[in-house]
């Protein structure tokens, strides 16, 4: 960790009606005094004069100090609450950066400073990233359960399990020479460690739940040239995002933009039309949307023509697609190809709601007041799927005798604690809290 003291505007766009300031490290307490006269009684808000080096006031506003080590980053804290306007703000910033062992915070530092004080574990800072994202009400719910800490409850009290089984595996070697009944103890661990193997199972099955519901469902429009998909893309996305022109192979590029579908972020690609082409800049298009369908987990198949043979377009994609024949304000009157699953015109809005709904049914349906403890990450599911392998190498390998077995429930706990952070996780943390903005 970075030695010294850090400081960094913490709230969002400026100008803003309020601006807040957050300071945290060994000179807090010397730096709020040197900016405010005195350090202000602890958590309570004090209305302070803001003076610079010269004993020149640059604002007033509220000042909270917060010793450590219970404060957000476990060491000492201070919160200036000031006028949001870009020069009062730069003016304290740099009133500040000239005060001795006072620096400018790097991304995420309050926040891994936390960490390191043992104020938030390795989950708890993902949900908080997660939560300062969050845009939609399903994945600011997620994040909420993670970020309070649900999430690492119950991997807490998985590694209590797997502490307890090992514990009482060393008691039984220790004294496996006396005449003591032996297997007594293993046989009720050993169906424990079968109960958490299954524990394990159906919560990584939520795992796929937890990451749409994270970063989103990933639909991706695929078709002919001129079948409307940029229009369609634009329609959803209420603003032009999208080139459109009735010259085959106007998109190039994969655009996305995000929706909101019933509280779920749904991730909206449009795509180059699929077609043989000599044009080279077509055919790179071409080949991005190949390689956009192969991370979708639906495809919107839209044509405005009958598709004869949808496998033209998808390539290798086998998961969920719909068909969708575009433009009905023209063709209507044509009878649709049985296999059309909806019909849509975004000249008149017709079939939109249709299709929504149609996008609705591949969300998952979490309810209102259930906990949302879900694995959001692939870093999640590994360590999860690790510790699980090794608690069933553990109950299998009864021949190869209870040390082997309790050296696997020890590398159990330990990918359970990579999760967590509880465990070597140093070559982790860059990648971590480099997700989160200046002043977090
Ligand atoms: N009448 C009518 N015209 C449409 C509709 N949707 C798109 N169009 C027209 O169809 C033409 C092609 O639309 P785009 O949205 O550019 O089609 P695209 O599939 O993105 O085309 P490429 O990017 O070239 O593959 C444009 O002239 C649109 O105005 C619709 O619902 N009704
Ligand atoms: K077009
Ligand atoms: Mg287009």
């Amino acid at each position: 960790m970075r030695a010294g003291t850090i400081f960094a505007l913490s709230s969002g766009g400026l100008p803003s009606g309020v601006a807040v300031i957050r300071i945290s490290g060994p000179d807090c307490r010397t730096a709020v005094a040197q900016l405010c006269g005195a350090v202000p009684p602890e958590r309570r808000a004090s209305l302070r004069s803001i003076r610079d080096r010269n004993g020149d006031v640059i604002d007033q506003g509220i000042v909270l100090f917060f010793p450590g080590p219970n404060s957000f980053s476990g060491e000492d804290c201070a919160e200036l609450q000031i006028h949001g306007g870009r020069a009062t703000v730069a003016a304290v910033l740099s009133a500040l950066g000239v005060i001795d062992g006072l620096r400018p915070a790097e991304a995420g530092e309050f926040s891994r400073r936390a960490f390191l004080n043992g104020r938030m574990d390795l989950v708890e800072v993902e949900g908080l990233a997660d939560l300062i994202a969050a845009e939609t009400e399903m994945q600011r719910r997620l994040a909420g359960e993670q970020a309070s800490g649900g999430l690492s409850r119950l991997y807490d009290s998985w590694a209590k399990r797997l502490t307890h089984a090992r514990a009482m595996i060393e008691a039984e070697l220790d004294f496996a020479d006396e005449d003591d009944v032996p297997g007594s103890v293993a046989a009720s661990i050993w169906s424990d460690m079968h109960a958490l193997a299954q524990d394990i199972l159906n919560h990584t099955d939520g795992a796929r739940v937890g990451e749409i519901v994270r970063d989103g469902l990933k639909v991706v429009i695929a078709g002919p040239p001129n079948a409307g998909k940029s229009s369609l893309l634009n329609y959803l996305a209420q603003r032009d995002v999208a080139i459109v022109t009735d010259v085959p192979g106007t998109t190039r590029d994969v655009l996305h933009v995000d929706l909101d579908i019933g509280g779920y972020a749904v991730r909206l690609y449009d795509t180059a039309g699929l077609r043989e082409t000599d044009d080279v800049v077509e055919r790179e298009g071409i080949r991005r949307t190949r390689l956009s369908l192969q991370q979708a987990d639906l495809v919107l198949l839209l044509s405005d023509d009958d598709v004869t043979d949808a496998a033209d377009f998808l390539g290798n994609f086998s998961g969920p697609f719909l068909r969708i024949r575009s433009k009905s304000d023209i063709f209507g009157e044509t009878l649709p190809d049985r296999a059309i699953d909806v019909m849509i015109s975004t000249k008149s809005g017709d079939g939109v709601d249709d299709l929504i709904e149609r996008i609705r049914a591949y969300l998952p349906t979490l309810e209102v007041g259930n906990a949302l403890a879900l694995p959001t990450r692939a870093r999640h599911r590994d360590g999860l799927v690790t510790c699980r392998e090794h608690i069933l190498a553990a109950l299998q390998n009864v021949s190869a005798g209870l040390d082997i077995q309790a050296e696997h429930l020890r590398l159990a706990a330990q990918a359970l604690g990579r999760i967590t952070g509880r465990v070597d996780v140093e070559n982790l943390l860059d990648v971590i809290f480099s997700e989160f903005c200046i002043g977090k």
